[in-house]
């Protein structure tokens, strides 16, 4: 504890008054940075524990705290007492007055707007205000001659004439008065925890809360409630229970400590004894021959603060108007000629319990000081950042051109680093970037594909219909491919969409990610921000065609060339197999049918079987599967379809199915040789046959070489559908990474330098300036920069500010390693030194090096992402105004006769 800082109050004489002021030792340190955050605009600096004064009734409670706040404005008196809370709020206040003087008010909250520069006038309120200090009785006494005036007045009219109707509506108001006065001050109750709060301005203060609060008292007097004592103790207990409280508890020495009722509830609501320093008063008037040492000593009840004695303005000092000053030289005087407190100076006197006060003060000040600086170096860094934000200002067309390219540059590593998840301002509490397209890609579009079922809208009839019609005008000889391709065919086509879509939920991903960068910096140029946008949604667009573009080919191929020899192709004797095990029973039989038929020979050799059998007959990994036991091949041969004249192998010969349809025909063409004969035997009329229907469709009754057709379609058609799907699922993300995300990656600073700097020699004629880029000259309109570079005026506003903030708060930083407590705790990190702009230089800190591109610093010059080197370029980035400049060192030859900008 800094001892030395605290002034030895005790010791000093006249000047007491001024020395005991409670926190007089850290009003400059507290004062100091009130001004800091005066400055800043917030109005807590450090927040002061709050010191409240308990004690029994008459106790001498307020007699305490006027000592220590050194001015007399609180009403005392044996005959009035505390029934309402004050709270008293201190506030520092500079001086104002041009002449150096104080100047000191107070200001009451329920007299808004004025103010008490005198102080006995402010006693004179609270005592008005009926609030603080009362007379038991007097909320009736105001009231009550009026009120019995109107009585008697009633009497006598009740007496002589009839009663009068203004009167009893007299006695009504005043009644209503009465009720008023009662509820302010509690009526009877006696004691209200309704605050009466006032504030005190001066400059000799600290910004410190006091609370006086009522006396504790056992016996009702008055009108009192029975449970006066149990409500004043609950009111007391709420303010001293709370842990940043103060406790001077209050105990006149002329009573019994061991019944201290202040001790007692300090006991509870502090029992470690913290926050409770005991104060003893009226020592002046004890017992002759007795005195107060030991409990001082806290021999009677232990203190861990321990106790203070006092002497305060006597009933009789008051009535004489001896002021606080005197009191003080009195006090110390009556210490001094009494040789018992002697040896107990310390304990002594109303500037030694400001001298303990203020040494809590100062600790708990070193308590939070490292808090306070570490939320003043958080305030700083964010404060500098914001002002890094709003750069500087830049008039030269080369500190302009430097800091459009910084920007770009900035913006397009900021763009990739997002999308490849390096961002330093990465979200931890969602998705974002990078991530979102990996989101994309594989919850949202492989997922989707994932739960497709290529057959799901596709009906057992409609695979029917389709077998039929591949058929075309014969009869189905073998599950044709033909029927297969086209509703694989179909299934891929529907791949296409949500391919496409993907590809614009990354588009618009893109969009919303370019959004996102850069955004505080780019607040100031709003122009510039726009055209970026621009040019970045036109780019991303035209990133989104070829990838959009290479979908389209990848569900083309898809669909081009249905590859039925893909090494995970089900193929179709496995597709054959696994339909004949799902219908065993039903299939069995026409394929013994068949058997026994046996007519091979008459297979034909056409360009479809053929096709057929590749797919259904086809080798799974050199395997030739089994159809009963034995290879489809063996099958094939030995087990033809003979039940019609056409086919006499394959796959029908593997279903063994009976085609109806040929049946039908064979049976149509049996008639068509023999009944005409039996017509012309016959004489019978001409047949006519029924008029095919406009729409047909399959009939309704299935054959199970049918069933088994649709099983194996299904089958097939799942197994290449899961080859395909793969693929897209593959190459879709594939052509999106590479035609959209990664090709805007590669390309987009390029194409800001060429969109935003209008390279274009068509521009010639209308340049004033030459720009150097990466051995490349681009021709500048000479306006361009200023264009983009506009500045809204709220930046400029912006910018002032958070420049003045950042100053004051490096100064309160400075200030709080200069306090001179021992809190040597604080982080170190920011050394201050100042910059050429006058600003103090944090290190540590982020600077406006984005934009500094005042004094041609080689720093403030960005380059291309994709060229370092030009990072490390040797330029000035100051204009350069001789013409031997631009052509020497063996760069390109510059026509004209412009300055050029390197870049
Ligand atoms: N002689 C002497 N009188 C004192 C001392 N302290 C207080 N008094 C007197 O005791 C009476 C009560 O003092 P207050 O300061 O009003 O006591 P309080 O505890 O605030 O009273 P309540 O708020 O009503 O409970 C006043 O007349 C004071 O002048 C003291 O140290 N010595």
């Amino acid at each position: 504890m800094a001892e030395e800082q605290v002034p030895a109050a005790a010791s000093s004489n006249g000047s007491a008054a001024s020395g005991t002021a409670l926190g007089h030792s850290v009003i400059p340190i507290v004062n100091k940075l009130q001004d800091i955050f005066a400055q800043l605009g917030s109005q807590s600096t450090i927040e002061l524990p709050q010191v409240a004064v308990v004690g029994s009734q008459s106790s001498g409670k307020s007699s305490v705290l006027e000592a220590l706040v050194g001015r007399d404005f609180l009403p005392r008196g044996s005959d009035i007492c505390t029934r309402r809370p004050l709270v008293l709020q201190l506030v520092y206040k500079k001086k104002n007055k041009p002449d150096g003087t104080d100047e000191e008010w107070g200001e009451f909250l329920h007299l808004p707007g004025k103010k008490f520069f005198d102080f006995n006038e402010i006693r004179r309120e609270i005592q008005l205000s009926k609030a603080h200090k009362v007379l038991w009785a007097e909320p009736f006494h105001e009231a009550r001659p009026a009120f019995l005036f109107c009585t008697y007045l009633e009497a006598i009219v009740c007496l002589t004439l009839r009663p009068i109707t203004p009167l009893p509506l007299l006695r009504f108001a005043l009644l209503t008065t009465m009720a008023e006065t009662e509820r302010e001050a509690g009526g009877n109750k006696g004691v209200t925890d309704k605050q009466i709060r006032l504030k005190i301005f001066s400059p000799n203060v600290l910004d410190i809360t006091l609370v006086d609060l009522p006396g504790l008292t056992k016996v009702p007097v008055g009108d009192q409630p029975s449970d006066i004592e149990a409500r004043i103790r609950t009111m007391i207990m709420s303010y001293i229970k709370l842990p940043s409280c103060l406790i001077l508890a209050v105990t006149p020495a002329n009573s019994d400590l061991a019944n201290s009722d202040a001790l007692q509830m300090a006991g509870i609501a502090d029992p470690d004894g913290y926050r409770t320093i005991g104060v003893i008063t009226k020592l002046d008037i004890m017992d002759r021959g007795t005195d107060a040492r030991n409990f001082l000593l806290g021999k009677v009840i232990p203190l861990r603060l321990g106790y203070v004695g006092v002497v305060n303005r006597s009933q009789e000092d008051i009535l004489m108007n001896r002021s606080i000053k005197d009191a003080l030289v009195a006090e110390e005087k009556f210490f001094r000629s009494r040789p018992v407190y002697n040896d107990l100076a310390e304990r002594c006197g109303v500037p030694q319990l400001a001298k303990k006060l203020n040494q809590i003060l100062v600790q708990h000040i070193k308590t939070v000081l490292p808090g306070l600086k570490s939320r003043i170096s958080a305030a700083l860094v964010s404060v500098a950042k914001e002002h890094a934000s709003y750069g500087e200002i830049t008039e030269s067309k080369a500190g302009q051109g430097a800091l459009l390219l910084n920007i770009l540059s900035k913006f397009s590593e900021a763009f990739s680093s997002m999308i490849e998840g390096k961002n330093e301002e990465m979200s931890t509490s969602e998705l974002s970037g990078g991530a979102r397209i990996h989101y994309i890609f594989q919850d949202i579009f492989v997922k989707s594909l994932e739960d497709v079922d290529p057959c799901e809208d596709l009906t057992d009839d409609d695979i029917r219909t389709a077998i039929q019609n591949a058929t075309g005008p014969k009869s189905a000889l073998f599950v044709p491919e033909v029927p297969f391709e086209v509703l694989i065919r179909r299934q891929i086509a529907r791949l296409l969409d949500p391919s496409l879509q993907c590809a614009r939920f990354i588009y618009d991903e893109l969009i919303k990610m370019s959004h996102r960068c850069m955004v505080n910096e780019l607040q100031r140029f709003p122009v510039l921000r726009k055209r970026m946008d621009e040019v970045i949604g036109n780019f991303l667009r035209e990133g989104l065609e070829p990838s959009e573009t290479m979908i389209g080919h990848i569900v083309e191929m898809e669909m081009d060339y249905i590859n039925t020899s893909h090494p995970n192709f089900l193929g179709g004797s496995k597709a054959v197999e696994m339909a004949l095990q799902q219908k065993p029973s039903r299939i069995s039989a026409p394929i013994s049918r068949q058997k026994d038929s046996g007519d091979s020979d008459k297979a034909p050799n056409s360009e479809r079987s053929l096709k057929s059998r590749a797919i259904l007959a086809r080798q799974v990994n050199g395997i030739v599967p089994e159809q009963g036991g034995r290879p489809v091949a063996d099958v094939e041969k030995t087990a033809p379809a003979v039940n019609n004249a056409g086919s006499t192998w394959g796959i029908s010969s593997i279903f063994g199915g009976h085609d109806h349809r040929t049946s039908m025909k064979e049976n149509f063409t049996s008639k068509l040789f023999s009944e005409p004969v039996q017509s012309i035997e016959q004489g019978v009329s001409m047949i006519h046959l029924r008029e095919p229907p406009s729409v047909l469709r399959p009939s309704e009754t299935h054959s199970d070489q049918e069933a088994t057709e649709i099983i194996t379609t299904k089958l097939l058609l799942r197994s290449y559908y899961d080859i395909v799907r793969k693929n897209i699922e593959d190459f879709v993300p594939k052509a999106i990474m590479h035609f959209l995300v990664n090709h805007t990656k590669r390309e987009l600073h390029n194409v800001f330098i060429k969109r935003l700097y209008r390279v274009s020699i068509s521009h010639c004629f209308c340049t004033n300036f030459y720009v150097r880029h990466n051995a490349t000259f681009f021709f500048v309109r000479d306006n361009l920069f200023e264009e983009m570079l506009q500045e809204p005026d709220e930046v400029a506003t912006k910018r002032k500010r958070t420049r003045e903030t950042l100053r004051v708060l490096q100064q309160a930083f400075r200030t709080l390693d200069e306090l001179p407590l021992e809190a040597e705790t604080v982080e170190r990190g920011y050394s201050l030194s100042t910059d050429p702009t006058g600003l103090p230089k944090i290190h540590g800190l982020p600077t406006s090096s984005l934009y500094n591109t005042s004094g041609g610093s080689t720093d403030s010059f960005g380059a291309s992402p994709k060229n370092p080197k030009s990072r490390k370029s040797s330029n000035s980035g100051e204009l350069h105004s001789s013409y031997a400049d631009y052509n020497g060192g063996g760069r390109n030859s510059m026509p004209g006769f412009y300055p050029t900008i390197d870049i």
